[in-house]
């Protein structure tokens, strides 16, 4: 009778964060916009939020030291990390080791960096990034031509007043672009607020992290046309829309003809009310 082999030996337990911090001199850089995560139980709880995550691929941009890369691989993910500061590289290096075939590290500029080549399957992206690299990534993402896009969930932290303007609703100061932007053809929702002072160094405001899928795309609709509509009636967002879209051709006639008051204001507008308008535009 042949004896089963023996499982390999587990990986020797990862040193504590802020220890390959210290052995790596990786002290958090204002101009890339670092602010690290430490605690476990934390990193843990926002790798749950895009849900089982046991053999999938995931696309994490900015791991910096490799918190969030942690709870991603212990969630089990194959994760593809795309980070800008070299400085990171070795303790991320270290990480892959433990982790053989699971981490993949890709050092670049993730604006530059053409995401669906890289991961070549659907996956999720997970990212805890500075607020003006994630706001403009996310403007990517959603601006996707094919639809749906290859990424299955952007789950990802900003600025707790950025988070609020892309889960806004209608009739609230914090509705606008981003929020129609966000919403036409995704789900999104606040999945977590995460106080500054989980963060080293902590920044000066509150953080939340905001998830988004993919939904279905209404049809009949060209995304510039929607564009163009929600920049002309936000860019005026006090005025009437008969004042704020009148540089639009076509476009007072298109509130009649869906039956859209003139008089009323772009923030009072349902997103579905936007994309009404655009469709008879498009
Ligand atoms: C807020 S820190 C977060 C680090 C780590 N994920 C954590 O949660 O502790 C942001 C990380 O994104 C990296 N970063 C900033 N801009 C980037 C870009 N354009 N492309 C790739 N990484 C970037 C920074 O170097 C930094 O490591």
């Amino acid at each position: 009778m042949s004896v089963p082999p023996a499982p390999p030996p587990p990986p020797p337990p990862l040193p504590p964060l802020r220890e390959v911090i210290a052995r790596h001199g990786l002290s958090a850089s204002k101009a890339l916009g670092q602010n690290f995560l430490f605690d476990a139980q934390l990193l843990g709880r926002i790798a749950a939020i895009p849900g089982p995550l046991d053999g999938k691929a995931v696309l994490e941009i900015g791991p910096g030291p490799g918190g969030l890369t942690r709870a991603l691989l212990a969630a089990g993910a194959r994760v593809t990390a795309i980070e800008m500061d070299r400085r990171c590289l070795p303790a991320l290096d270290e990480l892959a080791q433990a982790h053989p075939g699971r981490l993949r590290v890709v050092e670049g500029d993730a604006m530059r960096i053409d995401h669906d080549a890289q991961m070549g399957e659907p996956y999720a992206v997970v990212a805890n990034l500075p607020y003006n690299v994630g706001t403009a990534l996310l403007v990517r993402w959603l601006g996707a031509a094919a639809w749906p896009p290859r990424w299955r969930s952007l789950t990802l932290m900003f600025q707790q007043e950025v988070a609020q303007r892309i889960v806004a609703r209608p009739d609230n100061a914090a509705y606008g672009r981003l929020a129609v932007l966000a919403q036409w053809r995704s789900t999104a929702r606040l999945a977590m607020k995460v106080h500054r002072s989980a963060f080293t160094p902590p920044p000066k405001v509150m953080s939340a992290i905001v998830h988004l899928e993919p939904a279905a795309m209404p049809e009949g609709v060209s995304p510039r046309v929607l564009e163009r509509v929600t920049e002309a009636a936000f860019g005026q967002r006090r005025k009437m829309l008969r004042q704020s879209l009148k540089g639009l051709p076509g476009a007072i006639e298109a509130l009649d003809a869906i039956g859209i008051d003139p008089r009323r204001r772009a923030e009072t507008l349902a997103v579905e009310e936007f994309v009404a308008l655009a469709r008879v535009l498009s």
